[in-house]
Order: structure tokens, then C-alpha cells, then sequence
């Protein structure tokens, strides 16, 4: 992967703790090490890259998996800026983690306003196990994605629950606006040719 080209850029958010690492380790090695690797945190940030097919298309995907420690937080915004995407993590078990999710929908929106935004409770299977340890409702996180137009998914590492579903939709988003982009650049393009030609004509007659 090492030299290839990135289409979109991905970036992962939130408080320490949240899943972020064991979400980009499920996802780019399909593999989940919470239960004999003890907890470390990140340092700075970390890189991986996947390719993906959408319609026929190899589409590579690049992912900033960030600190989430608050230490580090200036450092972050150096991994959002350009992101086409960014996977706000908050723990299903941990009301302060869904909290913190306000703070970088307010950066995100300030600095980088283009950027997609992913609402992603992590941990599933911990609830699923023991729903009495739901800290986050279902309802306070469906309104907040629709506050900052985000798609909400819920997640586990340990199962890989909507993983892939959730890396999915978002190449999918991506191809799509870009799609879309170059439908307008050519709409645009075409007036401009039009508008050029009725000049052309008043010119000469
Ligand atoms: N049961 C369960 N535990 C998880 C899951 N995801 C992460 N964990 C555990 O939660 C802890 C934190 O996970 P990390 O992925 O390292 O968290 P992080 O958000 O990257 O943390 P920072 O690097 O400090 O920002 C670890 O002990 C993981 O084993 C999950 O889906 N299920």
C-alpha cells in the first residue's frame, strides 16, 4: 500500500478510551486483540490505508486513527484538516465519551465544514451483554446525528458488528459527492461553453 495514491481521507475521533485503535485494527486486519493485549494509548496518531471496490472502482481509502487523549488535541486537527471524513467515536458504556462528540462536531464545523461526520458508539457487545450498562440512548444519539447530518452507527470491535457497513457507506458517500462534483464542474463547464458561443455570435453579427 506503501506510495498509493489516497482518494479519501479518513479521520477517527474521540475520547481516549473510546475504541478508536481496536476499530481501525478490526477493520484493516479483521482482527481484535482488546481481550489479551492490554490498553495503550495512542501517541500522536496512527496510519492505514485499504482499498475498496465501489461500482467497479478501486477506491483508497486512508485512515488517521488519532490520540484521543486531550494532550494531544491540537495535534488532531493537523489529521482532520482535509479529511472527506471523520468516524466521531464515543463508547455505547460511557456518557463523558458522547459528550466529548459535541466538542469535535464544533471543530469540525468551524474548520472543516465539508467534512462528512460519522456518529459511531463503540463497544456493542458490552451492551449487548449487559444492557443495563447502556450509558449513551439510542434516542439522544439518533438527534445529534441528525443535528450535525451525520449517519449513526453501532459498533463492536470484539464482534465487528457494522463495521465494514460502516466503512462502506462511507467510500460509498465519497464516490457519490464526487460524482456529483464532477457532474457540476461539467454542468458548469458547458454553460460556460454556451455563454461563450452567444457571445461569439453577437461579436460577429
Ligand atoms: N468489549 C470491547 N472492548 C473494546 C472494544 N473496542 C475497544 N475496546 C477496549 O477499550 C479499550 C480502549 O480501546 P482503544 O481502541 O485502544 O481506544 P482508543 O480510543 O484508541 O484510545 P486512545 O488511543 O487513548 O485515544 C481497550 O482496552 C480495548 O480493548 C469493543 O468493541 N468491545
Amino acid at each position: 500500500m506503501a506510495g498509493s495514491k489516497v482518494d479519501a481521507k479518513v479521520v477517527l475521533l474521540g475520547k481516549s478510551y473510546a475504541g478508536k485503535t481496536c476499530l481501525v485494527e478490526r477493520y484493516l486486519k479483521n482482527r481484535f486483540l482488546g481481550d489479551t493485549v492490554p490498553y495503550q494509548n495512542t501517541i500522536g496518531a496512527a496510519y492505514g490505508a485499504k482499498t475498496v471496490t465501489i461500482n467497479g472502482k478501486n477506491i483508497v481509502i486512508g485512515i488517521w486513527d488519532t490520540a484521543g487523549s486531550e494532550r494531544y488535541e491540537a495535534m488532531s486537527r493537523i489529521y482532520y484538516r482535509g479529511a472527506r471524513a471523520a468516524i466521531l467515536c464515543f463508547d455505547l458504556t460511557d456518557k463523558s465519551s458522547f459528550d466529548r462528540v459535541r466538542f469535535w462536531i464544533g471543530e469540525l464545523r468551524q474548520h472543516e465544514s465539508e467534512c462528512k461526520i460519522y456518529l459511531c458508539g463503540t463497544k456493542y457487545d458490552l451492551i449487548a451483554e449487559d444492557p443495563e450498562k447502556r450509558a449513551v440512548s439510542v434516542s439522544d444519539a439518533k438527534s445529534l446525528a441528525v443535528d450535525c447530518m451525520a449517519d449513526l452507527f453501532e459498533t463492536s470491535s470484539k464482534t465487528g458488528k457494522d463495521i465494514l457497513e460502516m466503512f462502506n457507506k462511507i467510500a460509498q458517500n465519497y464516490v457519490a459527492s464526487k460524482n456529483l462534483k464532477e457532474e457540476k464542474a461539467e454542468d458548469q463547464s458547458f454553460v460556460l461553453k454556451e455563454s461563450g458561443r452567444r457571445h461569439h455570435c453577437l461579436c460577429t453579427s
